[in-house]
C-alpha cells in the first residue's frame, strides 16, 4: 500500500490502514494529532474525497495538525465547539501491551489528551518501533509533563526526589536559547522513570498529576481503543481492545 522506504513508508502503512477501518462516511468530527505520522491520516482523509470530507470537521491537537487541516482545505473546529468527537487518530512515542502510551514527544499531550478523551474512539498510528511490551522498553527520553512556567524548578525537585526520577530534566529548544514552549505557553519536563516504577502506568499518572504546578501528564492510560504499526515487511500489527482483552493481529503485505 505504501510506495515510501523505510520508516516513512510503516508510518503511511499504519496511517492508510487506520483511516481505511475507522473513518467512515458516516463520520463527521474528526480529531487530528500531531507528529511525524499524522500527515499521512491527513493524506488517507484527502483520498476519501471532496464530496465526503465536505460534511466533516476537524478538530486539532496543535499549531502542526491546525495547518494540517488548513493546507489540505478541510473544515477546522476546536474541542470547545464538539465536545464529543467520532475518531480521533493520533501518533505515540511508545505503546505497551494493553495499549497504554507515552506521548508528548512533541509537546502537545494536554491537547491531545483532551482530543483522546472526547473521542468516542481514540487510534493510535506509528511505525512498529513503537510497539512495545511494556513503557520505558525504547523510549528513554521519560514521560513528557506539562508544567506551569513558574512552578517547573519545584515540579523537577519533586519528581527528582519524591517520585524517583532523579534525571528528570526542562525540555530545551533546539533553534531557540531557552526551554521548550507548548502551544499551550507552558514547560515540558522529561522524566524518565525505572521499570519498576512505571509498571503500573495508571498509578504513576495519578502521583504526577497530584504534584502542584503539573498540567499534564504524557501517559494515556486505558484511553486508546487500537493501534497500528506499520512494519518494515509492508504488514501492520494490530492491537485492539476486545471485552478486557488487547487482541494482536497481522495485516500481510499487499
Ligand atoms: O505525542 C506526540 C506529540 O506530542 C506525537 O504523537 C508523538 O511524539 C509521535 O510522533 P511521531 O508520529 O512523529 O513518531
Amino acid at each position: 500500500m505504501s510506495q515510501l522506504p523505510g520508516i516513512e513508508g510503516a508510518k503511511q502503512l499504519a496511517a492508510y490502514t487506520a483511516v481505511d477501518k475507522h473513518i467512515l462516511p458516516h463520520h463527521k468530527i474528526i480529531g487530528i494529532g500531531s507528529g511525524s505520522t499524522v500527515p499521512y491520516v491527513v493524506e488517507r482523509i484527502m483520498q476519501q474525497g471532496t464530496e465526503l470530507n465536505k460534511g466533516r470537521t476537524f478538530i486539532p491537537t496543535g499549531f502542526q495538525s491546525k495547518e494540517l487541516i488548513i493546507e489540505a482545505r478541510l473544515n477546522l473546529g476546536d474541542v470547545d465547539q464538539y465536545l464529543t468527537i467520532d475518531v480521533t487518530i493520533d501518533g505515540a512515542d511508545e505503546v505497551d501491551a494493553q495499549l497504554n502510551c507515552i506521548k508528548g514527544g512533541g509537546a502537545c499531550h494536554l491537547r491531545e489528551k483532551v482530543l483522546a478523551e472526547a473521542a468516542k474512539s481514540f487510534i493510535i498510528v506509528a511505525d512498529y518501533r513503537k510497539n512495545g511490551k511494556y513503557l520505558g522498553e525504547n523510549f528513554a527520553h521519560g514521560v513528557p509533563i506539562e508544567v506551569v512556567p513558574f512552578a517547573y524548578a519545584k515540579v523537577l525537585q519533586n519528581l527528582r526526589s519524591v517520585l524517583g526520577s532523579p534525571n528528570a530534566s526542562l525540555r530545551m529548544a533546539k533553534a531557540k536559547a531557552g526551554p521548550v514552549v507548548t502551544d499551550n505557553a507552558n514547560f515540558v519536563i522529561d522524566a524518565p522513570f525505572s521499570r519498576d516504577l512505571i509498571k503500573d502506568p495508571s498509578s504513576l499518572l495519578t502521583k504526577i498529576k497530584l504534584l502542584t504546578g503539573v498540567v499534564e501528564v504524557g501517559l494515556f492510560c486505558n484511553i486508546a481503543q487500537a493501534a497500528y504499526f506499520g512494519n518494515q515487511d509492508g504488514s501492520v500489527t494490530i492491537k485492539r481492545v476486545e471485552g478486557a482483552k488487547v487482541i494482536e493481529e497481522s495485516i500481510a503485505a499487499s
